[in-house]
């Protein structure tokens, strides 16, 4: 079977177009390739806690998260985001079933390494992919929020960029950054120039020079990650745009394509 993760960014949900959510039924019905959404939801996780009064803070696009923080993190992202999703690929007539990362251990998770001051920020440690090849093959397109739990039953919030290439590693699937930008650009003169493609040095310049920054540096370091470790295809796309998924499927020329220049050290 062949995989290809659909990332959707909480920033680009209110612009995406319903012929989104009717190319993924389609790709999904002509069998070649199998489509499994893994969502964020970080702007309605801050109207939410904007609303009850608690504080958030980010560190490197990672959202500091406390006990407090994790209970409108799971309400927002595996009820509200995810049941929407579901509702939306219905209404496509497709047939969609939205979990937590959480649910059948999709996601075991520890803390994420480097700094404990982050609270409960988890990574992925394994993915439960035979849960997802048995929805698969029930003819489900699973729609997955991005939270995941260890050993002890502790909770995390995950970051839905690293969540949507763990999965895709695991799967050694494509990946697809849905997202609220032409790809990754610069400035020049006032005027935004996309990268059609970057690669590992390239993205590191970027990042030194500030100019990939916030959000867009898990989203880079996802993506390099996942094709260290058995993915074959990772971009960012534009999904204010009609048909931006489907040209990603075809090869087209679309947003920015991360693709490595040095041989990939392992597989
Ligand atoms: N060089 C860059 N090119 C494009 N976007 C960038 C860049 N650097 C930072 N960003 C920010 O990254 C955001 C996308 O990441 P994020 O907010 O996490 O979105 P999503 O919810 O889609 O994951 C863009 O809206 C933009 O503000
Ligand atoms: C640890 C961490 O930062 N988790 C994210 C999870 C949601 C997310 O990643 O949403 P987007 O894809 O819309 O950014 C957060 O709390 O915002």
């Amino acid at each position: 079977m062949k995989y290809v993760v659909i990332k959707c960014g909480g920033s680009v949900f209110e612009q995406l177009p319903p012929s989104f959510y009717q190319d993924i039924v389609t790709i999904q019905k002509q069998g070649e390739w199998q489509p499994i959404i893994v969502h964020g939801g970080g702007p309605l996780i801050s109207h939410l806690l904007q609303q009850t009064g608690v504080e958030t803070k980010f560190v490197n696009g990672l959202r500091v998260t406390t006990n407090e923080v994790l209970d409108v993190v799971e309400m927002a992202l595996s009820g509200s985001i995810n049941k929407g999703i579901v509702r939306k690929l219905s209404k496509a007539k497709g047939n969609a079933i939205g979990i937590s990362g959480v649910d059948g251990t999709l996601f075991a998770a520890k803390p994420v390494e480097e700094t404990d001051s982050l609270g409960f920020v988890g990574e992925v440690t394994n993915v439960n992919t035979s849960l997802l090849e048995s929805f698969v093959t029930q003819g489900l397109i699973p729609v997955v929020s991005p939270l995941g739990i260890d050993a002890f039953g502790q909770r995390y919030n995950i970051n839905a960029d690293m969540a949507a290439s763990a999965v895709a590693q695991a799967l050694g699937a494509k990946l697809c950054f849905i997202s609220d930008i032409p790809g990754i650009f610069h400035e020049v003169n006032g005027e935004k120039q996309v990268f059609h493609q970057l690669d590992e040095e390239k993205i590191e310049e970027l990042i030194e020079q500030k100019i990939i920054h916030g959000g867009m540096i898990p989203k880079v370091q996802s993506a390099l990650s996942a094709l260290y470790r058995n993915v074959m295809e990772v971009s960012i796309v534009d999904g204010t745009k009609e048909h931006g998924f489907v040209d990603f499927m075809q090869g087209k020329q679309i947003g920015t394509r991360i693709a490595l220049t040095q041989e990939v050290p392992y597989v």
